[in-house]
């Protein structure tokens, strides 16, 4: 079986629970109006119960021990069916407001998680398996609805309607309130014992499902690759061995919840019972604890309320595992998102983005708020249409004694670099492969921080990287390239992408650009999708570009044209581009040649 599914120690709770348990409720803060709501209507609804039984009991007595006309009875019996529909408005209600509020929690932890993970930059993404992060804003947040919609309101419920309940009781037969009063505690108790259990089960069947997501992801995406080395039947049966330990998680948690029920359920029936008797005999004559004698309404009103007044209390336990549920995806929420820190490295789109520029990233959870500020008028200037010639103020880039590391990584890739490029000045960064061109570039986008060393580029410059392994949606071409400018008109995408050499393949596309592709770039050869980046960065308007092999893989007929568009459209702009190839170093004033690391030397 694969080491990744392999179970891990469960890390400890990082806090009490009742911190935890703050920070639950912390949450719901965006929609406490809605859930105070929630929790009046099921209140409201579990006292009306009280009136019920009693209406209930009323009618009995008069029909049956009273001896009265049933004609007489026919407003009680309105009014009992009214205090019905009642009941059940507010259920509704109760059901509406709730389901409300967690829409909105949802969206809000959904908002604070994209924020997180834009915040913390390509090198910690890059670590992360995507099908995990998927479970993390799927599935954990989903896990978070049963506590809001079930556990807050039951929670509100277990207190006021029981109260009300057992002065009623008390009110009816002191011995019946006797006995309520006495049973109440035992419920919180087992309630208590069950709970901790499920929440650790409820942890770990979470830690399994993320585990399962990341590895089922990462085989999808490798399919062809696993079919050409033979591996089909292992990853089989490693995605079995991964199933069979969810699925074996999945029912410890019912177990669990199933198993909670029925202690609630028989401790319920038995204090019933027990009230059941102790009428029974009262009725009998059998015993005689009471003042005055027992009448029929009485005895009814008693054994109506008495199963209700658990009924609560076992509502609450049923969603308990929702809390045990909640507080662990919470946790599995905050110890498997980046910590929220400010300026981080880039972001998910790294440098497409200008480091002087709006203050939401380009993303299409963001693209409406991005219209609505700026109809405000809150955000910077807009980008100018598709320009050649520089007109966004070409950077001086000043870089000493800089080192290169990548996270995670033994030795550095670069050490000791010293760098100083005048603005709207071309260079060409060379080497042998594995020497650092691609880090430099990387770090000059702002995607990774050097490890030592100071690099100065202008604040306000506006930066266009195209990477060597660009990210390209699922989506159409058009869709891809309006990443870089959402609003691009057809005639700015047309010159973006003639310059950038997309048109010569996307002509003999079914629908041109507008053609769909794949999740990262499917269907496009390589040094299709660079192009596709190097469109994307035409359309930023960059000051400064940093384009990394943007003609490997090209024809020679393809690379003049795209360098040649290339030169005319750096005039007045800073350009590093990494490169192996004598036509690109033709372009450039100057080429700065990296040294090998001594241990890539051979
Ligand atoms: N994310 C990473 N983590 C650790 N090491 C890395 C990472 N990315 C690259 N490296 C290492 O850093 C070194 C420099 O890689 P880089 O991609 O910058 O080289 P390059 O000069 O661009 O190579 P090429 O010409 O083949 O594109 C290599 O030894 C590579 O293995």
């Amino acid at each position: 079986m694969d080491q990744t599914l392999a179970a891990e120690p469960l890390p400890q709770p990082s806090a009490s629970r009742a911190a935890q348990v703050r920070r639950l409720d912390a949450l719901g803060a965006p929609a406490r109006g809605r859930l105070r709501a929630a929790g009046a209507c099921t209140v409201l609804a579990g006292w009306l119960l009280i009136a019920q039984a009693a209406l209930i009991a009323f009618a009995v007595q008069r029909a049956l021990v009273d001896g009265h006309d049933p004609a007489t009875l026919l407003p009680t019996l309105g009014v009992l069916l009214g205090v019905g529909m009642l009941r059940a408005g507010l259920g509704w209600a109760a059901r509406e407001f709730a389901d409300g509020a967690v829409a909105t929690i949802r969206t809000q932890l959904r908002r604070t998680l994209a924020r997180r993970l834009f915040a913390a930059g390509v090198p910690w993404l890059r670590r992360q398996r995507s099908g995990a992060l998927s479970e993390l804003t799927g599935t954990h947040i989903d896990a978070l609805e049963g506590y809001f919609t079930g556990y807050v309101p039951a929670r509100v419920e277990s207190i006021a309607v029981p109260l009300l309940m057992l002065a009623a009781a008390f009110h009816a037969d002191a011995i019946v309130g006797a006995v309520l009063l006495l049973t109440l505690p035992l419920i919180p108790f087992f309630m208590m014992l069950v709970g901790w259990s499920a929440e650790s089960a409820s942890r770990r069947q979470l830690r399994a499902l993320a585990r399962m997501g990341g590895h089922f992801a990462d085989r999808l995406r490798g399919l062809g690759l696993i079919r050409v080395y033979g591996r089909g039947e292992d990853e089989l049966a490693g995605i079995h061995d991964a199933a069979e330990a969810l699925r074996a998680r999945s029912l410890k948690v019912l177990q669990i919840a199933f198993l909670s029920s029925t202690v609630l359920e028989f401790f319920a029936s038995v204090s019933v019972a027990v009230i059941a008797l102790y009428l029974g005999l009262s009725y009998l004559g059998m015993i005689d604890l009471r003042a005055e004698p027992l009448t029929l309404g009485i005895g009814l009103f008693c054994l109506l309320l008495a199963p209700e007044f658990y009924a609560p209390m076992r509502r609450l336990a049923a969603h308990y595992h929702d809390r045990a549920g909640a507080l662990a995806a919470l946790e599995e929420i905050e110890q498997s998102s980046p910590p929220l820190k400010k300026g981080g490295w880039g972001d998910l789109l790294g440098a497409q983005q200008s480091r002087s520029q709006s203050k939401f990233p380009s993303f299409p959870l963001f693209q409406r708020r991005r219209a609505s500020a700026e109809k405000r008028g809150e955000t910077s200037t807009p980008s100018p249409p598709f320009s050649k010639g520089g007109n966004a103020g070409a950077p001086a880039i000043v870089v000493r004694d800089v080192a290169l590391r990548h996270v995670g990584a033994a030795r550095d890739v670069l050490r000791g670099l010293d760098l100083t490029i005048a603005p709207g000045e071309h260079v060409a960064v060379t080497g042998p492969s594995g020497c650092g061109k691609s880090t430099l570039l990387e770090t000059l986008a702002g995607w990774l921080p050097p490890s030592a060393g100071t690099m100065r580029i202008e604040p306000a410059a506006r930066i266009g990287y195209a990477p060597q392994r660009p990210f390209l949606f699922h989506g159409s071409l058009a869709d891809n390239l309006r990443l870089a400018k959402p609003d691009a008109s057809p005639a700015e995408l047309q010159a973006a992408a003639d310059a950038a050499q997309v048109l010569r393949f996307a002509a003999y596309l079914p629908d041109g650009l507008d053609t769909v592709i794949g999740e990262r770039g499917f269907g496009l050869s390589g040094g299709e999708a660079r192009r596709v980046a190097l469109a994307r960065v035409y359309l930023r308007d960059p000051g400064l570009l940093l384009l990394d092999e943007p003609t490997a893989f090209l024809d020679p007929d393809t690379e003049r044209a795209l360098l040649d568009a290339l030169a005319d459209y750096a005039r007045g702009r800073t350009l590093i581009i990494a490169t192996h190839s004598p036509a690109a170093l033709r372009i450039v004033a100057r080429a700065l040649p990296l040294p090998a690391m001594p241990e890539t030397v051979e």
